[in-house]
């Protein structure tokens, strides 16, 4: 097997590089007219699968919407990351983890060591314990031919705070993550197997060095605000390795499997062409 860089290129350049998420929502649930229960979830996820999985680059099941129901929650979400990757969608788990090192080891055998029930193509990490403490999850990914994608900016208005902070060489957080990233990515070509989390809703990012060498996952595109149209403005040059994931954007469309299917399409073309310039 490649690696997680050279695959999610591969797919990007096939499908086109649209990441649709899996975030099983109870107002979601509702408006498909399924319960708020195990039942509920499991049709829901079944649903996105069936719709899209055969079509989008990447999907993101989103953890926590699954870990809201306990075992049975997780059980959906392991038999979910399955039929993702038996359709030919490469899966990133959102569960943004983050821990001391030693803990971060057991989060990556968790994710992103073959064989383990929830194994994923890729894993969201936070690095704000230090990136160092990122270091096992960093060396299974090798290992495993996985992928991880970093919090650097995330999408949310109260990142800032954090990622902005500037340090006592003048390089502020988001940077720095950034830079760890394009030394964990030298050399790999045609794209990093480590990504970033980089906010499609953020305005222009052009004081930060985005070439990185990994792709740029950007969510925000849909409910939180952004669209296809905004990211030239916020990525510049590095729109090819940008990632944009919809999740509500399109799972609001749900439950009838041809309209989840028309809505990823619409954005996966707006994407293509914003791409193509
Ligand atoms: O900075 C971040 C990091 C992760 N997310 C996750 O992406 C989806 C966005 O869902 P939408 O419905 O398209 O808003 C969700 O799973 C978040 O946890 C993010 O939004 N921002």
């Amino acid at each position: 097997m490649s690696g997680f860089g050279a695959r999610l290129r591969r797919a990007m350049d096939e499908r086109g590089p649209l990441c649709v998420g899996i975030d099983p929502h109870a107002s979601l649930l509702a408006e498909w007219g399924l319960d708020d229960d195990v039942k509920g979830l499991e049709r829901f996820s079944r649903t996105v699968v069936e719709a899209v999985a055969d079509r989008v680059a990447v999907l993101k099941p989103q953890s926590a919407f699954f870990e809201r129901f306990g075992s049975r929650g997780v059980a959906v979400l392991e038999t979910t990351v399955a039929q993702a990757r038996e359709a030919g969608a490469l899966v990133l788990m959102d569960a943004k983890r983050g821990d001391i090192g030693s803990t971060m080891a057991a989060y990556a055998e968790a994710f992103l060591a073959p064989g383990s029930p929830l194994f994923s193509d890729a894993l969201t990490v936070s690095p704000y314990l230090g990136y160092g403490s990122l270091a096992p999850a960093v060396s299974l990914a090798r290992e495993s031919g996985c992928g991880l994608f970093v919090l650097a900016l995330t999408s949310n208005p109260e990142g800032g705070e954090v990622q902005h902070a500037v340090r006592s060489d003048g390089r502020n957080v988001a940077a720095t993550v950034l830079a760890h990233l394009a030394a964990e990515n030298a050399g790999e070509e045609p794209l990093g197997s480590f990504g970033a989390v980089v906010g499609a809703t953020l305005g222009d990012l052009s004081s930060y060095d985005l070439d990185m060498g990994g792709a740029l996952l950007a969510p925000g595109v849909g409910a939180q605000g952004a669209t296809a149209a905004d990211l030239p403005r916020v990525f510049g040059a590095a729109l090819p390795r940008v990632v944009p994931n919809v999740s509500r954007g399109v799972l609001r469309f749900g439950p009838d499997v041809k309209a989840l299917r028309e809505a990823a399409e619409r954005i996966a073309g707006e994407v293509r062409d914003v791409v193509a310039g």
